[in-house]
């Protein structure tokens, strides 16, 4: 089945008050209507890696397609004692009418790039914040897990499968359907969460449980029963007795019960113990037994140094059922991304905020973003410029410190590394398949220099200002610093 790209669009009150309240006075001083540009982006990226997988495109552009104030959704906010009827009328006929310009679904992305810039009118762009940041910051992040666990399993000599296991420790129901969309967009193949199956027509698999083996007399009537339902997709869980003594051979039994009868076991499932160990023990005895074919699933608390442990002491695993640490995206760097929505320009005039902290100041204007591409096929690294590519010998400067530069070398190729994806409140073209997006990520981090991808302590992908960004930043500071006296 072809995956779907986008759920349901949610209620446009999935809002922060302030965009409501901050609407309404821009509504009052008229200036509702002036063109702002939004950037949105994150500083660092997530659990102290290289990179970071953009998702979450499909339903953001659904979401701003879709965005209207409901009979009911007026009624509520008149019923707050805040907002006046003018500007409730006002609401009534309310839609996104603007431009949205992003990196594709499932590109590989860096700190301090616009990876979505919204162009429209004041009003607009402020009320869909929340829900632009909610959808793309959390998606980005478990996609960005998701490919750590991949990159980790496909390490081995072998090869190895990520599929999502998390729906019982996601963060609610609405955290779990979009952390199985996320994972596949990050290279998961699949995903146990049967709504998110049917809402994205994601690929579904599963085992079974220690219940399911608790229920029956013994291991082995379990095992039979189970592969007399379903004997062309049975995996069998070996550890509720005892992994090796137990499991295995009963597992060895129904295998070649199976075969008598026309099919094939699909798999077994390990989750406990040292599964390195297990795993070689029972691909050998598997293999051994002519059972080459079967897979070995591991589950258990995996996590992307998990799945590295496992393979670099010899483990055999084929697929590695990945639940909590996926679906919450856990581990250290984890849990949110950060990623920002900054005023870039409003009417014409480029904006910024400037902080005393400045990795935390924001770039005014409108940026693209190129992408350098190296003789070898690889990336080189993201320039930001105002408008064209890079020039040959242009510096290029650090966006936190001003005081790092470079000259631009030449044989690089650059990429226009974003698109226009909605034109007037619609979407430019017809929606992404998810397929699409999966395909996009593992393209992207084959082309990422090797250091970028690694786990622990990458090299750092380089993203530097054009010298018109930087002049403009400059210029826009010393301004804003002039008026204010600071
Ligand atoms: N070879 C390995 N290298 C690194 N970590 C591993 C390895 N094998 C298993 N682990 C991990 O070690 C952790 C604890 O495993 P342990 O064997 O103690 O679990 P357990 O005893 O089965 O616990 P429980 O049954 O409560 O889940 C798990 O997170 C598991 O994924
Ligand atoms: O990556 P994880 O979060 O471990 O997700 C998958 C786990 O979920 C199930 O067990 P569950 O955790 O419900 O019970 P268990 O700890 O007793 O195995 C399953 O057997 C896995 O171990
Ligand atoms: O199908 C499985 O094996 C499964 C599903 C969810 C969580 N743990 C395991």
């Amino acid at each position: 089945m072809t995956a779907t790209a986008s759920p349901p669009a949610p209620s446009a009150l999935f809002t922060d008050l302030y965009q409501l309240t901050m609407m309404q006075g821009y509504f009052a001083y008229g200036l509702h209507r002036e063109e702002a540009v939004f950037d949105l982006y994150f500083r660092r990226p997530p659990f102290h890696g290289g990179f970071a997988v953009w998702a979450g495109l499909e339903p953001a552009l659904d979401l701003l397609e879709r965005l209207r104030f409901t009979g009911g959704d007026l009624a509520y906010l008149e019923s707050l004692g805040l907002f006046r009827p003018d500007f409730l009328t006002a609401l009534r006929g309310w839609k996104f009418t603007g431009r949205v310009t992003a990196f594709r679904e499932g590109s590989v992305v860096f700190a301090h790039e616009p990876l979505l810039t919204v162009t429209a009118p004041l009003w607009e762009a402020q009320l869909v914040e929340t829900a632009l940041l909610n959808t793309l910051n959390f998606q980005t992040l478990v996609a960005t897990k998701a490919a750590r666990c991949v990159l980790a399993a496909e390490a081995s000599p072998h090869g190895g499968q990520i599929v999502e296991f998390g729906a019982r420790r996601a963060q609610g129901p609405n955290g779990a359907v979009s952390a199985a969309r996320a994972a596949f967009v990050g290279g998961a193949v699949g995903t146990s969460n049967v709504e998110a199956g049917r809402e994205f027509g994601l690929p579904l698999t599963g085992t079974h449980a220690h219940a399911w083996v608790e229920s029956f007399p013994d291991e082995l009537a379990a095992f039979r029963a189970y592969a007399a339902l379903y004997p062309d997709s049975t995996t069998l869980l070996l550890d509720t007795v005892d992994t090796l003594r137990s499991g295995l051979p009963n597992a060895l039994t129904v295998a070649r019960e199976l075969r008598a009868a026309g099919h094939e076991l699909r798999g077994v499932r390990l989750d406990s113990g040292d599964l390195a160990y297990l795993s070689r023990r029972i691909r050998a005895a598997l293999d051994t037994a002519g059972f080459p074919e079967v897979k070995i699933v591991a589950s258990n608390d995996l996590s992307e140094s998990v799945i590295a442990s496992v393979i670099a002491e010899g483990g055999r695993v084929d697929v590695y059922g990945v639940g909590t640490q996926l679906a919450t995206a856990g581990g250290e760097g984890g849990g949110a991304l950060g990623g920002v929505f900054k005023l870039a320009q409003l009417g014409g005039v480029p904006k910024m905020k400037l902080t005393g902290d400045p990795a935390k100041s924001s770039l005014p204007g409108v940026k693209q973003v190129w992408r350098a591409v190296g003789e070898d096929g690889e990336y080189a690294l993201d320039v930001l410029t105002l408008g064209g590519a890079p020039r040959e010998g242009e510096r290029v400067s650090d966006p936190t410190n001003p005081l790092r530069f470079s000259r631009l070398p030449g044989g690089l190729t650059w990429q226009n590394a974003r698109e226009v994806v909605l034109e007037g409140g619609r979407r430019t073209g017809t929606p992404e398949t998810l397929q699409q997006a999966q395909a996009r990520a593992r393209a992207d981090l084959a082309r990422l220099p090797e250091g970028t991808r690694r786990a622990l302590n990458p090299h750092i992908y380089r993203v530097g200002l054009g010298d018109d960004v930087a002049g403009l930043r400059d210029r826009v500071a010393e301004a804003l610093r002039a008026h204010t006296g600071a």
